[in-house]
């Protein structure tokens, strides 16, 4: 099928990249130029696994490419995706402008009648006002075509967006016309073979699952980083009750990681477009002004165990940091705990010597040129001389470190872990002191 997509970023590469895979003819339009002729060159600008050799295979067999020329791509798809940005306003509602920008450049170009379907994350209604967009702009030029507007939520994680696309728990489609139905369902058929994953709903539905989902995983994730508080206090390890509580099928075992607070371009604004959402509609949201209140909180954690550890002014410290990114497998930094951690120990006088897999030109470009920050090419180079290492991102590399080094290269062995990497005991045999979320100091072992 033919398939237009507007914006070529996390989810506009991969959608594109995976229906191309699947033998569909997919063109990408972004309106940053720059972007375009990097994907136009081979350069896949982000990092997600598996994404360049699909986008370069896909590319060469001219499955899929990239332009700016908004004409020939709304011109090149039956079914055209729109998967741009949505991110905060000042008030923590979702920014539409990208969004009905694209609805408007649709409606300046097409001839034919076109599916419309937003996979841009967008508060309930947001498909009524494409479709006005979209008429609004056929009327100026005078034209009454026919055009359907769906919503088709997208699920996919940063650092796993790749395998999530091609195998997806479900296939929200929240549609009204039969038309976007059936083209929809077909699209999808290839992801859809052993069971059935489609989910039809009527639109509003849709767009309101989207943010349901990321809200409720929002919410498993400041409820662990409370009980981790409390975890502490009392003397109980936050890991053990995980595991306890994770074991009952009705709460599962996913996302209850407690840790340095959740990030990324989607949880923090999802959760804070709801609660506005909610306001607008008289509802108020309280459980998730809580989630998003614990999160803020919880960003600071580590740094307030640096602080009580260390003394309140850090003048003349120097500070460890592995890792950069909200997560692993991805170089975004969106969010990420890390900006607000790294800010908060300069601020107090730190000098920082950072490490991050894949996050450091984007690390760069976030922070710029701020002194007392560094950047180690290796992450036993970041430890040389610091008086502490700070763990911020669960990176696989980071889990089975070489833990002499920690007793070597650091001044002293000294570690704050914001993602619960290690076992405390284990450390406190090999004489490293440590500082977890939740996690209260071990017993001494019994030695027989
Ligand atoms: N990143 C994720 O993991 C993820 C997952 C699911 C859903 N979402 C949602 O999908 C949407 C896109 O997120 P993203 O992370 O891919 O964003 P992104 O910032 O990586 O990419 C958006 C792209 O859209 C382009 N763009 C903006 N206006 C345009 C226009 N008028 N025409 C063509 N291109 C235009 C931008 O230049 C940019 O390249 C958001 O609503 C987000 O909440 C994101
Ligand atoms: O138990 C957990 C799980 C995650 N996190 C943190 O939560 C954040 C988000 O992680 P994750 O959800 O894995 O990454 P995203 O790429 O932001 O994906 C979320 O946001 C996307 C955009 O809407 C959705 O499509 C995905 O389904 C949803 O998981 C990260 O900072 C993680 O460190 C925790 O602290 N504890």
């Amino acid at each position: 099928m033919r398939v237009t997509i507007f914006g070529a970023g996390y989810v506009g590469l991969v959608t594109g990249a995976c229906l191309a895979q699947m033998g569909n003819q997919v063109v990408c339009l972004d309106v940053d130029t720059g972007k375009v002729a990097r994907l136009q060159a081979g350069d896949v600008p982000i990092h997600e696994p598996g994404l360049d050799k699909l986008i370069r295979a896909n590319a060469a067999a001219k499955r899929l490419s990239f332009t700016t020329d908004a004409a020939a791509a709304v011109a090149h798809g039956k079914l055209i995706f729109i998967g741009v940005g949505t991110p905060p306003e000042e008030d923590g509602s979702a920014d539409l402008q990208h969004v009905l920008a694209a609805a408007r450049t649709i409606g300046q170009h097409m001839q034919d009648f076109k599916v419309v379907v937003d996979k841009s994350t967008v508060p309930v209604g947001t498909a009524d006002r494409v479709r006005d967009a979209i008429a609004q702009s056929l009327r100026e030029r005078g034209l009454a075509l026919e055009f359907a507007v769906a919503s088709n939520p997208e699920f996919l994680k940063e650092g796993a967006a790749v395998a999530d696309f091609m195998k997806p728990d479900r296939i929200v489609i929240g549609a009204e016309d039969e038309r976007a139905i059936l083209l929809l369902r077909n699209l999808y058929a290839p992801f859809n073979r052993n069971h059935e994953r489609v989910q039809l709903m009527d639109t509003r539905s849709a767009e309101l699952t989207k943010y349901a989902a990321n809200a409720m995983l929002a919410t498993r994730i400041s409820f662990m980083n409370e009980m981790a508080l409390l975890a502490e206090r009392v003397g109980a390890d936050i890991e053990m009750v995980r595991r306890g509580i994770g074991s009952d099928p009705r709460i599962g075992t996913h996302f209850l990681y407690a840790g340095a607070g959740y990030g990324g371009s989607c949880f923090p604004k999802d959760v804070k477009a709801l609660i506005h959402s909610g306001a607008l509609q008289g509802v108020d949201l309280g459980v998730l002004r809580a989630v998003e209140a614990a999160n803020e909180r919880q960003k600071l954690v580590l740094v307030d165990k640096v602080l009580a550890r260390l003394g309140a002014d850090l003048t003349g410290r120097h500070l460890a940091v592995w890792g950069l990114a909200f997560k692993p497998n991805t170089d975004d930094m969106r969010e990420a705990p890390a900006r607000v951690v790294v800010r908060e120990l300069l601020a107090r006088g730190a000098t920082l010597c950072a490490h991050d897999p894949v996050a450091m030109d984007e690390a760069r470009r976030v922070f710029g040129a701020q002194a007392g920050l560094s950047y180690a090419a290796s992450p036993e180079a970041a430890l040389e001389g610091a008086d502490a290492l700070l763990i911020l991102t669960e990176w696989a590399t980071f889990r089975s470190p070489d833990f002499d080094l920690f007793k070597t290269a650091l001044r002293q062995a000294l570690v704050f872990d914001g993602r619960n990497l290690f076992d405390p005991r284990l450390l406190h045999l090999l004489g490293i002191e440590y500082h977890a979320i939740g996690r209260a100091a071990p017993a001494p072992l019994t030695v027989s």
